[in-house]
């Protein structure tokens, strides 16, 4: 199966400042893909390259198997978007608002109470956009985008400056769209956490690159390790390392071991302490850990508290 969207040496400098510099995207279709960063890292500047709406200075860009270039109007009647904060007629109802823009694309008529009922806005669609709330209009402006059943879609923030309940909907509607409207979607955030709940797929993006790619899965899996404390760091290390472990020290007295992907830790974890109690080196704790995408991102050393898991104390 082709991927989605496809860039290969993506380029852009804005005001004489490289924004985009490099950036190869892979994005599988049927899936949703969390395109992560901080503030200012590029994701609004990528993804108007990937609609044309700006021209790269360098590289290419393939949505659905083809290239943009040379198909960009045929291209984009199957692609739905929304980028900034989408403008509604706010003296309109919803259901006006999806009107003129159903027309626009000419579609039916009964397209519109479609795309109401998968953001679950039929209630209110009788009512002026001016009455709505923050979440009430980026489900109204996501059922825009849903428009004809495009086969791709770009969203940036959708979740930006919603309320708690706002983003759980937000959430949950765009984990479900794949299936539920055979559609492959692009969601930007800065929220690690917001792209673990969602995406199946993650590329994370930073000064303008990725710094990394690839299903979500294999990404946290590949970041298990086992960490311990002991009262040699640097002999417990070289033990370990002679032993065909990949140990490093972290700091002080912790050292970690990364922990194959799949397979049981619990032997792991016995078999370093042997290692190290054998040796005569006082462990005092040792225990297994998940990464989370925020430790691989940072390439930090130190994962969060919530991703620890699996502590164990080791006499
Ligand atoms: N028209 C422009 N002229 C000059 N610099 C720009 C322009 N548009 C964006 N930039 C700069 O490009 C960088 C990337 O901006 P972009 O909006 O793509 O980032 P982002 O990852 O979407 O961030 P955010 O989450 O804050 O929107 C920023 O440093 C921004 O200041």
């Amino acid at each position: 199966m082709h991927a989605a969207i496809e860039t290969h040496g993506l380029r852009k400098s804005l005001g004489g400042k490289p924004v985009i510099r490099g950036l190869d995207l892979s994005v599988p279709a049927g899936r949703v893909y969390g395109f992560l960063g901080p503030n200012g890292a590029g994701k609004t500047t990528a993804m108007r390259l990937l609609l044309g709406l700006m021209p790269a200075d360098a590289g290419e860009v393939r949505l659905l198997g083809q290239p943009l270039g040379q198909n960009r109007l045929s291209l984009l009647r199957q692609v739905g978007s929304f980028i900034e904060s989408p403008a509604l007629y706010d003296h309109r109802s919803g259901r006006a608002n999806l009107d003129v823009a159903r027309r626009l694309l000419g579609l039916p008529a009964s397209e519109v109470d479609r795309v109401l009922e998968v953001v679950d806005m039929r209630a209110d669609a009788a009512r002026r956009v001016s009455e709505y709330s923050l979440g009430m209009r980026q489900r109204m402006a996501l059922a825009r985008s849903l428009l004809g059943s495009p086969k791709l879609l770009l969203l940036d923030e959708p979740t930006n400056g919603l309320d708690p309940d706002g983003i759980a909907d937000m959430r949950a509607l765009v984990r479900d769209l794949p299936a539920r409207m055979d559609c492959t979607v692009l969601i930007s955030s800065h929220l690690l956490g917001e792209v673990e709940q969602v995406a199946d797929h993650v590329g994370l993006l930073r000064k303008g690159r990725l710094a990394m790619q690839g299903p979500l899965q294999d990404l946290l899996g590949s970041g298990r390790r086992i960490a311990l404390e002991v009262d040699d760091a640097a002999r417990a290390t070289s033990l370990l390392t002679a032993e065909g472990l990949a140990a490093h020290v972290s700091g002080g007295a912790t050292l970690t071991v990364d922990a194959p992907p799949d397979g049981e830790l619990a032997p792991l974890c016995a078999r370093i302490n042997r290692i190290l109690v054998e040796a005569g080196l006082a462990v005092s704790s040792l225990g297994s850990q998940r990464l989370s995408l925020e430790d691989l991102y940072k390439g930090s050393a130190a994962p969060t508290e919530e991703a620890q898991t699996n502590e164990r104390k080791a006499a």
